[in-house]
């Protein structure tokens, strides 16, 4: 297993396979749909079925045990079951999705070997959907939603991302996940850098607070210390783990050293470029073309550069704001 000099073990991959999207939700961090070149149409950089398998292979070998599947929106590759199933055994394979395919593909991912699935879910409400989402696909997802649990995915755990469009909604979600079995809810921190609209903020401490007078328990994840909220009831089982009613964790990596300290992903991009942390673009390696030797060679570059981003490569400045820190800066201004 490779660990970063801060101690971070890497025990998990996050592979975005594509940065097509059939939706066009209004806060959506993936910039990079091409002005001619439709959702449904391929692309000619995204990584082919080989490249991502042998990208894959080589993280097993450094003991990486978790992958996760994301975009743009990953069901756009037909590839994806074949991608699954070529899936070194020894990984747990998760896929992030708009869920709007999931009607017709569900069964057959499970097939392939998808052992988890996160679902983005903004809103109750069709026209609310649709002004988020700009599409008209809400019946699908919803039944996109049932097929995953149907197929035998559980947890099938619901995204949303909380800001001002959707702030209104997370009762009625909390709701949601308590009364329906195999359902859970990730609350995101908006990130409104990624949008240009901080306007439409929410401060993610009152989601916190709400849920914490509410919760009949409340736990730490490991991955990025997030906190989980237990709703609706429940109680503790022989083995220590808490048993009924639904769970509500946040995702909040917003100027927060604590989740970036207990960050242990590396990420690949859909063009096949490895880098350690999402927010950061100068310690990019490109997979275009490389041997198993020299895939490994840039894994392990990638896993000695990574920085927490923030607390290390961001810190704050006397007068409490984030900066970039100063020994970072000749790097950042090289890339
Ligand atoms: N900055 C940052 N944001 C993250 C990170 N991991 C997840 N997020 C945010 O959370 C969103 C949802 O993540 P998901 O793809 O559903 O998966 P996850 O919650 O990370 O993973 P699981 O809970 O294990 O399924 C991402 O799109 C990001 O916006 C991270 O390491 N850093
Ligand atoms: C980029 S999408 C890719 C996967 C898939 N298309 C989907 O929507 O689930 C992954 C996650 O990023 C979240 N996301 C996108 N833009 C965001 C933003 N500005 N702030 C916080 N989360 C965001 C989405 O809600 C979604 O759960
Ligand atoms: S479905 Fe996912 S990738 Fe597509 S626009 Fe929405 S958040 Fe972005
Ligand atoms: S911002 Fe970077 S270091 Fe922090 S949790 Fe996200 S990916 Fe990890």
């Amino acid at each position: 297993m490779l660990t970063d000099e801060f101690g971070r073990e890497v025990t998990g991959v996050r592979v975005s396979l594509t940065d097509r999207c059939n939706f066009d939700c209004v806060y959506c961090h993936n910039e990079g749909l091409g002005d001619t070149r439709g959702p449904m149409e391929p692309a000619d950089n995204e990584m082919d079925t080989d490249d991502v398998v042998r990208f894959l292979e080589v993280a097993a070998e450094f003991d990486v045990d978790a992958v996760k599947f994301t975009g743009g929106e990953p069901l756009l590759r037909q590839d994806l079951e074949e991608i699954i199933a070529r899936t070194p055994d020894q990984m747990e394979v998760s896929l992030t999705t708009n869920g709007s395919f999931l009607p017709d593909r569900a069964e057959g991912l499970v097939d392939a070997g998808l052992e988890r699935v996160n679902v983005s879910q903004d809103a109750l409400d069709p026209a609310d959907f649709a002004e988020i989402t700009k599409s008209g696909a809400y019946e699908k997802v919803i039944e996109g939603v049932e097929a995953a649990l149907e197929a035998g995915l559980d947890p099938v755990k619901l995204n949303m991302v909380v800001f001002e469009h959707t702030a209104g909604y997370v009762p009625e979600m909390v709701d949601h996940v308590a009364e329906n079995d195999g359902l859970q809810l990730q609350l995101i921190e908006y990130m409104p850098e990624l949008t240009g609209k901080p306007e439409w903020n929410i401060d993610i401490e009152r989601v916190h607070d709400w849920l914490a007078e509410r919760a009949d328990e409340i736990e730490h994840r490991e991955m990025h210390n997030r906190k989980r909220y237990w709703v609706g009831g429940g109680e503790r089982t022989d083995d220590g783990s808490w048993s009924g009613g639904g769970m509500v964790e946040i995702v909040d990596p917003v100027e927060n050293p604590t989740f970036c300290a207990n960050c242990h992903r590396v990420r690949v991009t859909h063009e096949g470029y490895l880098k350690g942390c999402l927010n950061r673009n100068d310690d990019l390696r490109s997979m275009g073309e490389l041997t198993k030797p020299e895939i490994r060679a840039a894994f392990r570059e990638v896993v000695a550069n990574r920085v927490p981003y923030y607390g290390e490569y961001m810190v704050r400045n006397d007068e409490g704001e984030w900066e970039l820190n100063e020994k970072y800066i000749e790097e950042y201004a090289g890339a």
